[in-house]
């Protein structure tokens, strides 16, 4: 039987990759390497000798996707025919799982449709203040800190702020996660990002047999996360409701689709927002702030970009202030193409489909994952690609790089909504730093970096101690 389900791909003319009972072809996860890299060694192995390779997640059949043109096709091209997410979603004991990010198919189309709009650059200017008010709130606290150690762990610092932002923005509250350690919403937006034996056996179940994870009452989310963040949104609601307080946020904006949507579909909206924005950016800017700290030339010009650009505005830094620093931004790409922090995307077929120019058909109802993280790191798209080089993304090279061999943000109708959110607060985040501290890596920094092999996000193995010193 196992023998059977292993000779899915070949039985179809497809090659495939190692395979063993009872991971699949994903032997070595979680316990060497993160599936990113597990990915990436598939990537090489076949680059160059098939357009896409088929592995398994456990027993079921994925299609690993290598060859850049069928990856235009898939993202772009001919979406019609991928516009799945593979997710498993459980409507009625899961909903905050159910929302744009998990979604597919038509219900998928109009909830894209009706949240675009809140996602639009003058819908981002009207946060900033919150957001910049924060950062500041994030130097006073670092340089606290320094009155004990110059030496941060900086990955928990970086996630307490994303946590005030979000909670800030999606739910109305103030976590006050910069003061407090354990606050409640840093407990329950960790446990989605922390990979546990017990959510990978609910993923397995999910995947392979969608009726029994019914039975089980199995979701996107653990029971408790659900709870929890759905009481929040309702409390806040609530709130929001009664006071008639009008503020610059998600809620506020949520607030406006209420007619379209039931408070359960809301939460689930605002419940994505916060997990799509609380772990991605904390671990671009964590990977950020280690790089400036081991190429000191790098962040002394872009102190100096920032310093200036600030001065020359009176001391206030603005929206269009922050998001017009050239050298910044060619830093932050860098960033995102060496340590992508949703390092895979994935799509799932909804109908067959004939790769063009070969015999083979992708069959109706299989995974595809696309790995940036193989693509952004192959020598052959970005020369040296160990190197973190932020001159590859200046004006003249930008041109240069192929089309979708850089693609942190994903691509296509599905490329992430948050962007320009995740763009905003990663900034304000790395210019409030760099113009308060000078940083540089201490003893107790990991040379080279190794990843966490227990988050499905990318994240560094021991947290990312630094040294901090006060300008
Ligand atoms: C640096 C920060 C971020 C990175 C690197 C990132 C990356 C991604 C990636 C790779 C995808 C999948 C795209 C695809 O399948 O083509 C995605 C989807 C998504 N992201 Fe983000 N993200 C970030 C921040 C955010 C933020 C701040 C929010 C919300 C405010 C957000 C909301 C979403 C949503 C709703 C989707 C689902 C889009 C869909 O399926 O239609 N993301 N993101």
């Amino acid at each position: 039987w196992v023998n059977k389900k292993f000779s899915y791909w070949t039985d179809r003319g497809f090659m495939q990759g190692d395979r063993a009972f009872p991971l699949g072809s994903l032997g070595g996860v979680g316990t060497k390497m993160i599936i990113a890299e597990k990915y990436d060694y598939y990537y090489n192995k076949f680059k160059g000798k098939t357009p896409a390779v088929g592995l398994y997640h456990f027993l079921s059949p994925v299609l690993l996707v290598i060859d850049t043109e069928l990856m235009k096709n898939i993202l772009v091209r001919d979406f019609t025919s991928f516009h799945g997410r593979g997710l498993f979603i459980n409507k009625e004991d899961n909903p905050i799982g159910v929302n744009t990010f998990t979604l597919s198919g038509q219900e998928w189309r109009d909830r894209r449709v009706k949240l675009t709009p809140i996602f639009t650059s003058g819908k981002m200017k009207m946060m900033f203040e919150l957001l910049d008010v924060l950062g500041d709130k994030l130097v006073r606290i670092l340089e606290d800190q320094l009155q004990y150690t110059h030496e941060l762990e900086m990955r928990s610092w970086l996630q307490r702020f994303t946590i005030d932002t979000i909670g800030n923005v999606a739910f109305g509250i103030e976590p006050n996660a910069l003061e407090h350690e354990n606050s409640e919403l840093a407990f329950y937006g960790k446990k989605m990002s922390n990979i546990t034996f017990l959510g990978i056996v609910r993923f397995m179940i999910g995947s392979e047999w969608p009726s029994l994870a019914k039975k089980l009452k199995i979701g996107f989310t653990p029971k408790d996360v659900n709870d929890y963040f759905l009481k929040i949104f309702v409390e806040t609601l609530e709130r929001r409701e009664k006071s008639q307080i009008k503020r610059n946020d998600f809620v506020s904006l949520l607030l406006g689709l209420k007619d379209d949507y039931t408070n359960e579909e809301l939460a689930a909206e605002a419940f994505i927002i916060f997990f799509g924005g609380f772990e991605t950016s904390s671990s671009l800017m964590t990977f950020l702030l280690y790089e400036l700290a081991l190429n000191p030339d790098i962040q002394d010009r872009l102190r100096e970009e920032i310093m200036t650009g600030i001065e020359e505005n009176d001391g206030i830094l603005t929206y269009d202030i922050l998001f017009g620093f050239k050298y910044l931004d060619m830093i932050v790409n860098e960033g995102l193409r060496k340590y992508p922090p949703i390092p895979t995307t994935m799509r799932k077929t909804n109908k067959e489909y004939p790769i063009p120019n070969t015999k083979l058909v992708i069959p109706e109802g299989v995974i595809i994952p696309v790995n940036s993280f193989s693509f952004q790191r192959d020598p052959e798209y970005f020369s040296d690609p160990e190197k973190f080089d932020p001159e590859r993304f200046n004006e003249e090279n930008i041109k240069k790089i192929k089309p979708f061999t850089n693609i942190p943000f994903g691509e296509g109708p599905r490329i992430c909504l948050g962007m320009r959110f995740g763009l905003m607060q990663s900034k304000i985040g790395i210019t409030k730093m760099i113009k308060s501290f000078v940083i540089q890596p201490s003893e107790k920094t990991q040379i080279p970096i190794k990843l966490n092999l227990g988050n499905p996000l990318l994240a560094p193995e021991k947290g990312m101690w630094l040294k901090f010193t006060k300008i």
